[in-house]
């Protein structure tokens, strides 16, 4: 039998992602909508074992549909990975009366959701919200256009100074073990190359990316490099190229976490927006262990087991796309 819950939690979790706050307010407004009673986790997952709850109205969340970070704040935690900061977690949540929950994260987040909730048979939905897009479900999660965007504009300002100065720069963007930022940011500022996990740069291929540049009067230029590449750390990378092009003045800069603030996107906010009443619309008719995503415009639900461990998706094209318009 369908048990509907009365009343929900929400808690952001992982690495914070612009766009989150977004998405509290529109869970927090849409269980309103629906008559269920409402309360915010601070902390993530430190926060449900903690007990640091906080029963929030349609008012609480006015004014943070633009506001970068989470007001709800984040945590990781190493507690919830025992069975026992689980288990605590639990009877925070079973004292306070709260029968579901929206965990509003990353991989990390939801693998630990998964868990809690097997464990303990609890409603869990889980909101994409990381500057990663390392999720399957979702074309993009909450935080990574905007993420890209600061990415891109950071970018913008070292071409400037790249182009004065007919220098190479090597750009560190963040992705954990994925290179969605990295490619989707080279794409946008026109980088020479992109070296990130999913592509098997070697630096044979680097020295002849940057001879065909300088055969092509390239004098200045950028290479995006995805800090979870398989190549090297971005120094490493930058000794090999200082020893193979003496002639080069190449320079190193990481955009690090700046790319995890800001206020979100349009884009970032409608997907925030969408996502957040999604997963209360799910949970009412019953949706358990899955994440609320948007694929080709459409709401979908992937079970957190599909959402963590298949692999999202580059698109092969894009990385084609970018070989042809470096020329
Ligand atoms: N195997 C696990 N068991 C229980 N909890 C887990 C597990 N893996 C992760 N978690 C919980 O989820 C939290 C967040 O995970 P993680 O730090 O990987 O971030 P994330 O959700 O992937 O977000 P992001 O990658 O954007 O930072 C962890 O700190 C931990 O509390
Ligand atoms: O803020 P922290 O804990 O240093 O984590 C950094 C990591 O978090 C992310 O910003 C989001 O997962 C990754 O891109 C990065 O590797
Ligand atoms: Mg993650």
């Amino acid at each position: 039998m369908l048990k509907i819950p009365s009343h929900i939690a929400v808690l952001t979790s992982g690495g914070d992602a612009p766009g989150m706050n977004a998405a509290i307010r529109a869970v927090v407004r849409s269980a309103v909508y629906y008559g269920k009673k409402i309360t915010g986790i601070y902390n993530g997952y430190e926060g449900l074992i903690n007990g640091n709850f906080q029963e929030l109205n349609s008012r609480s969340v006015k004014y943070i549909l633009n506001q970068g970070g989470t007001f709800l704040k984040s945590a990781r935690s190493d507690r919830f990975r025992t069975p026992e900061g689980r288990k605590q977690a639990y009877d925070n949540l079973a004292k306070t009366g709260i029968d579901a929950l929206i965990v509003i994260g990353g991989d990390g987040s939801f693998t630990g959701a998964k868990i809690f909730s097997e464990e303990y048979d609890f409603q869990v939905i889980g909101v994409p919200g990381t500057i990663d897009n390392d999720l399957y479900g979702t074309d993009f999660t909450i935080g990574y256009d905007t993420a890209t965007n600061t990415a891109i504009e950071c970018i913008d300002k070292i071409r400037d100074t790249a182009s004065s100065h007919d220098r190479l720069f090597l750009v560190e963007v963040m992705g954990r073990d994925s290179g969605f930022i990295a490619l989707r940011s080279a794409i946008a500022a026109g980088a020479l190359d992109v070296i990130m996990p999913e592509n098997d740069t070697t630096y044979d291929h680097l020295v002849e990316t940057i001879n065909r540049a300088g055969k092509n009067k390239k004098f200045s230029n950028i290479i995006v490099v995805a800090e979870g590449n398989k190549l090297g750390n971005i120094f490493e990378i930058s000794n090999f190229l200082k020893g193979k092009f003496p002639h080069l003045d190449i320079k190193v800069t990481i955009l690090g976490h700046l790319q995890r603030g800001g206020s979100p996107t349009v884009y970032d906010r409608v997907l925030a927006s969408k996502l957040g009443v999604a997963a209360v619309e799910g949970l009412l008719i019953g949706r358990n262990k899955v994440m609320a995503g948007v694929m080709h415009q459409q709401i979908i639900y992937t079970p957190f087991e599909e959402a963590i461990t298949r692999k999202a998706y580059i698109n092969p094209e894009l990385i084609r796309i970018n070989k042809i318009l470096t020329i």
